[in-house]
């Protein structure tokens, strides 16, 4: 099996992004020890504080977050970090070439019952002419992407990235330290019998998707003619995961729960890294409008709506709103 830097030479990644790649690989096979400790370590709990989104932050959101912080800023290579845990932009190396925003913990409500988490991370070139501190860099469209991938603390730690080249799989190897290549160009199957939504909030959503959903429900005896199987883990890696692997749709529909936020999932550490990985292993990933990675981004933390996975199945839930 490969490892990790030659595979990249061989897509032509420049070495800096290989550094820079290896950085933040560094930091989470710290996490993927931490969270492998469970209830050994002390950090199972929450902490007192919430995140600027008023999310509760868990004990191992703040340590991830501060691993992936302190590794990136004395890198050299990075230029700022924005990540879900941080109210703004963290400046960096003045002259550093990059940007990168991170989910730390994805899926932090599944750490107290030792279920999928994940590190969701997303790069960018740094414009040269803007100041470290200023968070306006940030603003630049998924499809300005150079790298994005997500690492997966299963019951083996995965790595799954691209840097424009292909969605490629890797499985970090305890014995010797490293991720190993393990499946080079993952294809997500064009057709599925599997959709992945939190049906908690169904009479939120607007009517085109009530109805999607309704006629997968109804399956075989409604206008889809096949049954359909339903998955939700919780966490946004471990459904796009499967998805990756099997196939499926993924959605995050825009719903009416809470009127001052129609939208959950984050586009700069969630919607954007994980489209990229969509598209590059032959998926799509829409919001009811548009594709996610043409969309301009106004603030770090801004949220939108998600629809991503089988080509197919993506293109009949879009029907639906035409
Ligand atoms: O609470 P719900 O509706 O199940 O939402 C689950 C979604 O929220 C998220 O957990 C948000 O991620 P964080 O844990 O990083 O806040 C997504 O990963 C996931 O898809
Ligand atoms: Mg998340
Ligand atoms: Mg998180």
């Amino acid at each position: 099996m490969q490892r990790l830097a030659p595979a990249l030479r061989q897509d032509n990644v420049p070495l800096d992004l290989i550094s820079l790649i290896k950085t933040i690989l560094a930091a989470t096979k710290e996490i993927s020890f931490r969270v492998s400790q469970g209830h050994l370590s002390d950090l199972m709990g929450s902490t007192l504080d919430e995140n600027i989104q008023g999310e509760v932050q868990k004990e191992l959101d703040v340590v991830a977050n501060e691993l992936l912080k302190d590794i990136l800023l004395e890198s050299g290579f990075v230029k700022a970090i924005s990540s879900e845990e941080e109210d703004s932009s963290v400046a960096g190396e003045k002259n550093g070439k990059y940007l990168v925003s991170f989910d730390p913990l994805d899926g932090s409500s599944n750490i107290e019952i030792n279920s999928l988490i994940g590190t969701i991370f997303s790069i960018h070139e740094a414009p040269s002419d803007m100041d470290a501190s200023d968070p306006d860099m940030f603003k630049q469209a998924g499809n300005k992407q150079l790298c994005a991938g997500y690492v997966l603390y299963g019951p083996s730690t995965m790595l799954v990235m691209t840097t424009g080249s292909g969605t490629h799989f890797y499985v970090l190897d305890r014995t010797h330290g490293g991720f190993l290549l393990v499946e080079r160009n993952v294809q997500v199957p064009v057709d599925t019998q599997e959709f992945a939504v939190n049906m908690s909030n169904q009479r939120f959503w607007q009517a085109p998707m009530q109805n999607y959903i309704s006629d997968l429900l109804a399956g075989d005896t409604g206008p889809r003619g096949k049954n359909f199987n339903m998955r939700w883990i919780a966490a946004m890696v471990g459904d796009i995961h499967r998805v990756l692997t099997r196939g499926g749709i993924f959605t995050y529909p825009q719903d009416s729960k809470n009127p001052q936020q129609p939208h959950k999932l984050r586009l700069m550490y969630e919607a954007n890294p994980m489209s990229f990985l969509i598209e590059q292993a032959g998926g799509l990933a829409m919001t009811s409008e548009g594709r996610i990675m043409d969309m301009e981004p106004n603030s770090i933390h801004q949220r939108v709506e998600v629809i991503m996975g089988s080509k197919n199945e993506v293109e009949a839930c879009l029907a639906y709103y035409k």
